[in-house]
C-alpha cells in the first residue's frame, strides 16, 4: 500500500477550514500566521509560498516577511520581537535553513512559545519530553504518526519503531510522539553498530536521515509501515532533476506493508500540520 500523504493533507485542510469558520463564528478569532524568510534559498522560497497559500486557503490570515541575505542576527531578533507583541499573530514560524551568520538557536529561542508553531522552542519541546498538555509539536513528526495510523489504525501500541536519526526537528520529536502512542522505541544514528539489522526488527521504520535511497529493501521487514522524511534532490541517469526519499521505494515497496512516496508523502503534511499547530494557537491565547 502506498500512503498517500497529499490526500491526507487535502483531509486536514478540509476540517481545519470548518475549524476555522467555527472559531470565526463562535469567538470572532481569525487564525494569523507570519512566516519570516531570510534570503533566497529557492526550495525555501516554494515551501514559504506553499504556506502561506495554504494558510489563506483554509481562512486564516497569512503574512510572509522576506529580508535580505545580509540581515543580522539582531535585526531579525528586533522583528521577532515585533511580532511577539503583535495580537494578531497567532503563529511565528521562521524558514530553516538560515544563513550561516545567523544563531538559529538563538532565533528560535527569542520565539514566544505560544506562537511557535513550529514546536521548535525548548519550552515546547520539554512539555513534550514531559508528555505534558499544551505543546505545540513539530509539524513533520506530527504528519509521521497521521500517515503510520492511515495504515496501521489509532491503536499502535507495543509495535516497535526504529527511528534513524536524531535531529532536534524530526528524528528526536517523532521518537516521543511514538512512546506517547506505547510503541518500543529505538534510535538510531549515525554511529549506529548493525542499522541494518536494528531496522529489520521494525513494525514501524522512521527514516529522517538525508541520504538518498538510504534503506535497502534487506533492511525492511516484511509487512512493516515504511515512512520516509528524506527530501534528496538528485540527478536521474538522463541527467535530469529529481527528488527521492531516503528509502530506496522501488525494492522496499515490495516488501513492506506501506511507504510513504517521495514526492506525495511526509511533505505535504508538514504545511497541513504546521497549519493545525497555527489553529491551535489561536485557540489557546483567544
Ligand atoms: N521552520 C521550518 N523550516 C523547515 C521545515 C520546518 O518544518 N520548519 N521543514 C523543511 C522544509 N519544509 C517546510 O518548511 C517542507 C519541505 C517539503 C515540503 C513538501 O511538501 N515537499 C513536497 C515536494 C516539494 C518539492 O518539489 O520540493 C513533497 O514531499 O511532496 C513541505 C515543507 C526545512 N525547513
Amino acid at each position: 500500500m502506498i500512503i498517500d500523504g497529499k490526500q491526507a493533507a487535502v483531509d486536514l485542510r478540509k476540517a481545519l477550514a470548518i475549524e476555522v469558520a467555527q472559531l470565526k463564528k463562535d469567538k470572532n478569532i481569525t487564525p494569523g500566521l507570519t512566516v519570516v524568510l531570510v534570503g533566497e534559498d529557492p526550495a525555501s522560497q516554494i515551501y514559504v509560498r506553499n504556506k502561506v497559500k495554504q494558510t489563506r486557503e483554509v481562512g486564516m490570515i497569512s503574512s510572509e516577511i522576506k529580508l535580505p541575505i545580509d540581515t543580522t542576527q539582531a535585526q531579525l531578533l528586533e522583528q521577532l520581537e515585533q511580532l511577539n507583541n503583535d495580537n494578531s499573530v497567532h503563529g511565528i514560524l521562521v524558514q530553516l535553513p538560515l544563513p550561516k551568520h545567523i544563531d538559529e538557536s538563538v532565533i528560535i529561542a527569542a520565539i514566544a512559545p505560544h506562537k511557535d508553531v513550529d514546536g521548535f522552542h525548548a519550552l515546547n519541546s520539554g512539555r513534550l519530553l514531559n508528555g505534558e498538555k499544551g505543546a505545540l509539536v513539530p509539524c513533520t513528526p506530527q504528519g509521521c504518526i497521521i500517515l503510520a495510523k492511515k495504515h496501521l489504525g489509532e491503536d499502535l501500541s507495543g509495535l516497535h519503531a526504529v527511528v534513524i536519526g536524531r535531529s532536534n526537528i524530526v528524528g528526536k520529536p517523532v521518537a516521543l510522539l511514538l512512546l506517547q502512542e506505547h510503541c518500543t522505541v529505538t534510535i538510531t544514528h549515525s554511529r549506529t553498530k548493525n542499522l541494518a539489522e536494528i531496522c529489520r526488527q521494525a513494525d514501524i521504520l522512521i527514516a529522517a536521515v538525508g541520504r538518498p535511497n538510504f534503506v535497502k529493501a534487506s533492511w525492511v521487514k516484511k509487512g512493516a509501515t515504511v515512512i520516509d522524511v528524506g527530501i534528496n534532490r538528485i540527478e536521474d541517469e538522463n541527467g535530469k532533476a529529481k527528488l527521492v526519499g531516503d528509502v530506496d521505494f522501488t525494492a522496499v515497496e515490495k516488501i513492506c506493508g506501506a511507504i510513504t512516496p517521495v514526492p506525495g508523502g511526509v511533505g505535504p503534511m508538514t504545511i497541513a500540520c504546521l497549519l493545525k499547530n497555527t489553529v491551535e494557537a489561536a485557540r489557546a491565547n483567544a
